[in-house]
């Protein structure tokens, strides 16, 4: 039994935090921050520890991402955790051949183009992760009360890397298969779908509090494209961990013609980019769902002054709102001052302090 109300399969240690109680969009003491890639190359302690290891070896070592993961934690004050760790992750655990280049991103090496490559993509097992259980076992124990966000690649996104064969401007072969092989591109998904639900699921059972699905790059559908050919799949995403009870948080850039839609998969909280405002975000998302987001994140290259303006400025479009977890409207970019991040969560508790 635990001291408050969690219910049965949540973390009853951060169940009562800021962060947890936005999600569930009751009052909280103070707006909850926390930043997408708040771990990563802005930290000179992350650079620091991070010489000399590749990425992706170093997604699969528990102790490094547990300190990687508490960096920002211990230096910002953020309200939430991120697990340190990439979108690619579970695509490799199965035996994709790929890799992350530095400053370039995710490589495949036999991209996913016809029905025979589709075998290249089994089921994940937990025991194709250990590490990650390991992992979000030593982080549950060192966070205490502040809880830890699990997180994976939603269809669309990971099929773009996996078609693409890498990043991609146009998302031309994406599309090319989209819309000229419509079953080859659903059994795709729908095979992506089954491995980030387990994906996520491994990470709730270890003691993730939430989750967010990153659809960085669905932006670039239309919303009748996104409803017809993506929707279904991340649909299963969400149904997956259902039973859980822990916020499912959505999220993708350049979405503002697809909030609604997003949410309508599954989402309890939408992430926004900094393209739609607070307010007009609530409209288009609807009632019952929680906002993340949604400074841009080339403001923290501006004066103290300007940092603090659009700050506020995204505050009070969200005054209204129930449930507002302050955030970015994308990553934070890799040569961002680490100190202005500081400050801001400073001034973001400071000033929605109730
Ligand atoms: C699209 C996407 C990817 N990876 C991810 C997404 C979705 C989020 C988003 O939209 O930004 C997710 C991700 N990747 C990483 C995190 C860390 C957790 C956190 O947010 O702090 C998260 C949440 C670490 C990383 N993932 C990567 C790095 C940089 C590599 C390094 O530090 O050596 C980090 C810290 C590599 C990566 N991996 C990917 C890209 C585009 C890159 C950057 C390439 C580069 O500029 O070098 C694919």
């Amino acid at each position: 039994m635990s001291a408050n109300n969690s219910p049965a399969g949540q973390n009853p240690a951060t169940y009562d935090s800021a962060f947890m109680k936005a999600c569930r969009r009751e009052p909280v003491p103070h707006t909850p921050v926390w930043f997408m890639r708040q771990a990563g190359r802005s930290l000179p302690e992350y650079r620091k520890v991070r010489e000399g290891t590749a990425m992706l070896e170093s997604c699969m070592m528990p102790e490094l991402v547990t300190e990687i993961t508490l960096q920002p934690v211990r230096r910002h004050k953020v309200d939430a955790a991120i697990y340190f760790s990439d979108i690619v992750v579970p695509l490799k655990a199965i035996g994709i051949d790929l890799d992350i280049k530095p400053g370039i991103g995710p490589v495949v090496a036999n991209p996913i183009r016809s029905r025979a490559d589709l075998a290249q993509l089994r089921d994940l097992t937990p025991d194709d992760v250990s590490y990650v259980t390991q992992a979000i076992g030593m982080l549950t124990a060192e966070l205490g009360s502040t809880p830890l966000i699990g997180f994976a690649g939603a269809p669309f996104t990971l099929a773009s890397y996996l078609v693409e064969g890498g990043p991609s401007r146009n998302h031309e072969h994406t599309k090319a298969l989209m819309y000229g092989d419509p079953q080859l591109w659903a059994d795709l998904l729908d095979r992506l779908a089954e491995i980030t639900g387990a994906f996520l699921k491994v990470q709730i059972e270890a003691g993730a509090s939430a989750v967010q699905l990153f659809d960085s790059w669905v932006g670039a559908l239309a919303p009748a494209d996104y409803r017809r050919s993506v929707m279904p799949a991340s649909q299963k995403v969400f149904d997956a961990v259902a039973s859980y009870g822990v916020p499912r948080i959505h999220f993708g850039v350049g979405t503002g013609e697809l909030l609604g839609l997003m949410g309508e998969a599954g989402a309890d909280v939408m992430g926004v980019d900094w393209r739609v405002p607070m307010d007009e975000a609530v409209r288009r998302v609807g009632p019952g769902k929680a906002l993340q987001g949604n400074l841009d994140p080339a403001v923290l290259f501006s004066t103290r002054e300007a940092i603090e303006a659009k700050t506020d400025e995204v505050l009070d479009a969200a005054a209204g709102l129930e449930g507002h977890i302050f955030n970015l409207g994308h990553g934070v970019l890799p040569s961002t001052d680490p100190e202005a991040l500081t400050r801001l969560v400073e001034h973001v508790h400071t000033r929605t302090a109730r």
